[in-house]
Parts: C-alpha cells; structure tokens; sequence
C-alpha cells in the first residue's frame, strides 16, 4: 500500500492570502444573491417560434425526428398562432412542406401569391394581427433537388435565384409578411430584396439576413420537416459558410448590413457562439440565432433516454445564446419556453 501524505508546505498560504479575500462564492450563497446579481436574462420577448406548414385542414402531422413538433395546416397554424400571441411570443417563423408535385428545378411554385406561406400569412395575419410574421424566400421547400437556389449543369446559379428570391420576398410581403428572412446564402440577394421591397411600396418590411448560415450537420431533421430529405444531392458547400470560419462570417455580415438587412442572423447556434459574440462586438445590430433542429432534437433524444434534464437543458441552452449577445432565438421550444417562463 502507498500511503502518501502531502505535506503542507512551509510558509503554506491560507485560502484568504491566495484569493486576496476576493471570493466569488460570496454572491453565488444563495437564490437571492444569485439573482441580483444574474448579468442576462431570458424573457419570452426573446422568441420566435418557427412553425412547420402543410396542406389540407385539421392537419398535425408529427415529424418523427422532431419530438413534440408538428407540420400544421393552415387553420392549426392560426390556433398556434393565437396560443403564441397568448403567450406573449413576438413572431412567427413559418416554413412550408411543399407537395412533391407543386415542386420544379427552379422552384416556381415560390412565385404564386397563393402558395402555402403566403396563404398562411393571410390566414394568420387575419386572425391575429398582433403577432409578427417572418418568411422565409429561399428556394429549398420548392425545389425538386432541394436546393436553395436553381440548378443547372451541376451549379446553384446565383442571379437568377436572387431574381426569383426577390419577386418571391415582395409576393410574400403583398401577403402581410413583417419579416422576410432569406435562408440561401446567395450572393447579393438581400441588396435585391430591399430594392424589390421599395420599388413595390413596401418600405416598411425589414430584413432579417440569414447573413451566417454555415453548411452544418445539424439542419438533418428540418429536412424531414419540409420533405427535402432524399431529394438533396451533394451538398450545399458552395453556398452556405464553411463551418472552420470565422472572418468570413464577418465578411458575410459587414455586407448583408451595407445592402439594407435590418437584422442579423447566426445559423446553427449553440456551437457558433463565438460567431454571435463576434458580430455583436463589431456590428451593435439586433442579431438573432437559428437555434436548428438537430439541436432541439439532441436535446429531446438526451431527455428521453434520461441522460439529461431536457427542460433545464433547453433554459441553459437558450440563456447561453443570450450570453454570447444575441437579441432573440429562433427555437422550436419557443412556446414550451414561453410556458415556463410565465410560470
Ligand atoms: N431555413 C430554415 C432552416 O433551414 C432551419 C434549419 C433547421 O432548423 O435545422
Ligand atoms: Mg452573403
């Protein structure tokens, strides 16, 4: 047996000489000091909630990698959108779940007034004005290789899709769209937007740029959502961000921001704080995350098996994204969220 005493050195400093008597469990002792002195806070003014659509009516479709998460058709859309203004949720994000046969290589369906996004802002606009809408104009949902933007001979053309991407954003805003969010990562796209904005009267629709959306891992269960999955081939690398970069999300930033977008957004979240922080401290414009579906469902799946407190991990993860500097989440936990944090 080994039987190894430290010894205590000589001349040994005692805890309050190491510290200099500054110690920080002081005000960690108990609820109270915690809470007084807490530097970020949660509130449910921080949420949009991004809600999955379908066609048909008195549809919830369950999304199998996506527990408690449903594609809703248009009149499920406005019941949630009525229990999200309840809750006091600003906005809405709303993504749509094309039917296979609405869908083309360019996707054309994007650029009827009628489609099911712009349907169902109408629908919710109508019945509850006082919530915010945000759309997406990117190509993805309505295209029959699933990619952002029109395909031909093997490339993602990049005008033509920002040609299309910008009619579509107007359509979406003659429908009552507050927000148009461009997911697609094409090059010069929210410079057209905010022109195609003005020239048809819509001066007061603000953009908020997917301005750092990197090609991630974690956007596998969305794909289920929308049905993209299994049409996708390849890759999206050569439009989303190169997940190893950092400067160049700052590039993507600075110019979203000289082209008129209003906001900014980080896409994934959690594992792009440094990302948030970045912008933050260089830009002091409202920056949001995308906190995605695979990271809501690692969440879900580590509760279900009992390997974590799914609520406490869901509240840190959410407080994490605050920390790093961001205005608001985008989080499918949103009206969970919203539950508890009115108690
Ligand atoms: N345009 C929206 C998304 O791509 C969302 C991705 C996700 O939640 O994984
Ligand atoms: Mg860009």
């Amino acid at each position: 047996m080994n039987k190894f005493v430290p010894a205590k050195p000589a001349g040994t400093r005692s805890v309050d000489e190491i510290t200099g008597s500054r110690r920080l469990r002081r005000m960690r002792k108990a609820d109270w000091s915690r809470r007084l002195v807490q530097e970020n806070r949660l509130t449910v003014d921080d949420l949009i909630w991004p809600i999955f659509l379908t066609g048909g009516s008195n549809v919830r479709e369950p999304i199998d990698a996506m527990p408690d998460v449903f594609r809703l058709s248009i009149d499920q859309a406005v019941r949630e959108a009525e229990r999200a203004a309840k809750l006091g949720i600003p906005a809405l994000a709303t993504f749509p779940n094309i039917d296979a046969r609405r869908k083309d290589v360019t996707g054309s369906h994007i650029l009827d007034p009628d489609n099911l996004i712009n349907a169902a802002t109408r629908a919710i606009k109508a019945a509850v004005p006082e919530i915010g809408i945000i759309t997406d104009a990117a190509l993805d949902p309505f295209t029959s290789h699933g990619h952002d933007g029109i395909l031909r001979d093997g490339i993602i053309v990049n005008d033509e899709t920002v040609e299309q991407v910008a009619a579509a954003a107007v359509l979406q805003a003659a429908a009552g769209s507050d927000i148009v969010a461009p997911s697609d990562m094409m090059d010069g796209r929210i410079g057209a937007i905010r022109d195609a904005l003005d020239a048809n009267g819509f001066q007061d629709v603000a953009i908020m740029s997917y301005a750092t959306k990197f090609a991630s891992a974690f956007y596998g269960p969305y794909r289920e959502a929308i049905g993209t999955q299994g049409l996708l081939k390849g890759d999206k690398k050569t439009y989303y961000i190169d997940h190893a970069n950092s400067d160049e999300a700052v590039r993507e930033a600075e110019q979203d921001l000289a082209e008129g977008a209003d906001m900014l957004m980080v896409k994934p979240g959690l594992p792009y704080l440094d990302i948030i922080r970045r912008l933050k401290d260089e830009f002091r414009v409202p920056t949001f995350a995308y906190q995605v579906s695979g990271e809501y469902s690692m969440i879900k799946a580590a509760s279900a098996n009992g390997w974590i407190d799914g609520e406490k991990a869901m509240l840190e993860s959410l407080l994490a994204l605050k920390r790093a500097g961001c205005d608001g989440i985008l989080t499918y936990f949103a009206p969970r969220v919203a539950e508890i944090l009115k108690g």
